[in-house]
């Protein structure tokens, strides 16, 4: 299974990412509203006359806006200006809670001390339908300095105005501006209005604020990171245990395919020491049993070496697949007449070698002369009219006495015992 290769790659892309999205947010053009001009905004001019107040108003250009006060001399000069109504019924309004300023475009000709700007939003909590005034106030004032063709206030600037405030007792979470619904924006000359005729034409209105709050998008970030990090670690975990099962399916394959090979090792290891006719040792196998062998702890050893008399005549006579059968059945006659502690083997064609721990020469020559009996009288032979004899030469080895001596000695009573006659046993000290 391939690695994560690519989660290198993903963490510094998603680091850029978050750095772009931090630092990006802030020069991200703003999402705008314009509430005026519109094709279907509902505006009208105002002033202070039912009131008692000296100004009044009228229109010099209602396709832009442009109106003008007039203030008589004898009369106080409360409020002259401009609504723009965001609601049919003065009760469902505009939410502009996700903005965050609001700009004005103005021409204005004009001394008034204050411009006020202003908001009205219809809560059930502290308003009732049919009644603007119940509205929250929400204004702020320009001086004339801050007079210029663009104005922007933040909607952090506005205050509730003391006058709406007063007298109403609300609770605490509504004495601060809401903006969630704007019935009513408005701009207003005021202040005391030098006399005479005072201009303001309204361009453009507008409310600006992010595409997304940035505590969205911080949240945004927060979320998509843990949500990041806890696929990631479910991904590494799979990939792990993936891995892990893969591992242990390969181990034990491999395991299976050792103890399979060490089997195949052990039974051709087992075939390499032994004669594939008879399944005694062969020389090999004969030398390794002789090596494992501790010659001081298990002595006396003899060593009897046997040679089946006349093969070559059972060969010619019985052919060679008899001549076969012969050699199998001496070896088990062999096998059944001694221990399991002797070793056995086929030395050569039609000879055979036993080794006897911890039997002296003498002994030796009574079993050699048992194991002779018995093929002499085997059976299987005589069911076949088959006259199989063996010869014998016994030794018994000397203490650290190599194998090759201990077997010229045994070679030497066998050629003794073929010169006898054959079928008989000799020991070593009858020839010397
Ligand atoms: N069938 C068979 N014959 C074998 C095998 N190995 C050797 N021989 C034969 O054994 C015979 C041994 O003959 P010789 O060495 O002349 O000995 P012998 O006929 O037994 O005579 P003596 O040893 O003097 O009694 C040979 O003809 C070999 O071909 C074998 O594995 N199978």
């Amino acid at each position: 299974m391939k690695p994560l290769v690519h989660g290198r790659w993903l963490l510094p892309a998603l680091l850029l990412l978050t750095l772009s999205l931090v630092v990006g947010h802030r020069f991200m053009p703003l999402r705008q509203l314009v509430l005026l001009p519109t094709a279907e905004d509902v505006r009208f001019i105002y002033d202070d006359t039912d009131a008692g107040g000296g100004n009044r108003v009228e229109w010099v250009d209602y396709d832009n806006n442009h109106f003008r006060c007039t203030r008589g001399s004898d009369k106080p000069s409360l409020y002259c200006g401009l609504n723009l109504s965001l609601s049919e019924d003065e009760v469902h309004g505009v939410d502009l809670s996700g903005f965050e300023q609001l700009r004005i475009d103005l021409e204005l000709d004009t001394t008034a001390p204050l411009i006020a700007l202003f908001m009205r939003n219809f809560n059930s909590a502290y308003s009732t339908a049919g009644s603007s005034e119940s509205a929250q106030y929400i204004n702020f004032h320009l001086e004339p300095d801050d007079y210029a063709p663009s104005v922007v206030v933040r909607f952090d600037e506005f205050r509730l105005a003391d006058w709406w405030l007063n007298g109403r007792n609300l609770p605490r979470q509504y004495r601060a501006p809401e903006f969630s619904n704007i019935i009513l924006v408005g701009i207003s000359l005021s202040g005391e209005l030098p006399a005479g005729p005072h201009e303001a034409a309204v361009k453009r209105l507008v409310v600006e604020g992010p595409w997304v709050s940035a505590e969205a998008l911080y949240l945004g970030i927060i979320s998509a990171w843990l949500t990041g990090a806890v696929a990631f670690l479910l991904l590494q975990l799979t990939h792990h245990y993936r891995s892990a099962s893969a591992a242990r399916q390969q181990y034990s394959e491999l395991y299976q395919r050792h103890r399979a090979l060490h089997s195949e090792a052990q039974t051709l290891s087992e075939l390499s020491r032994r004669d594939g006719l008879t399944g005694l040792l062969n020389r090999y196998g004969l030398m390794q049993a002789v090596d494992a062998l501790d010659m001081s702890a298990e002595a006396p050893v003899s060593l009897l070496l046997l040679d089946v008399d006349h093969f070559k005549r059972i060969n010619d006579r019985r052919g060679h697949l008899e001549g076969d059968n012969v050699l199998v059945n001496v070896a088990q006659l062999i096998a059944s007449a001694t221990r399991a502690t002797d070793i056995l083997a086929r030395w050569g064609g039609e000879e055979f070698l036993i080794l006897l721990p911890g039997i002296s020469g003498d002994s030796a020559l009574k079993r050699g002369e048992s194991i002779r009996q018995s093929i002499f009288e085997a059976a299987c032979f005589r069911e076949k009219s088959l006259a199989v004899t063996v010869s014998v030469g016994v030794t018994e080895i000397r203490p650290s006495e190599s194998l090759e001596s201990a077997l010229a000695r045994a070679d030497q009573c066998l050629y003794r015992a073929k010169g006898l006659g054959r079928n008989c046993c000799v020991l070593e000290r009858e020839i010397s």
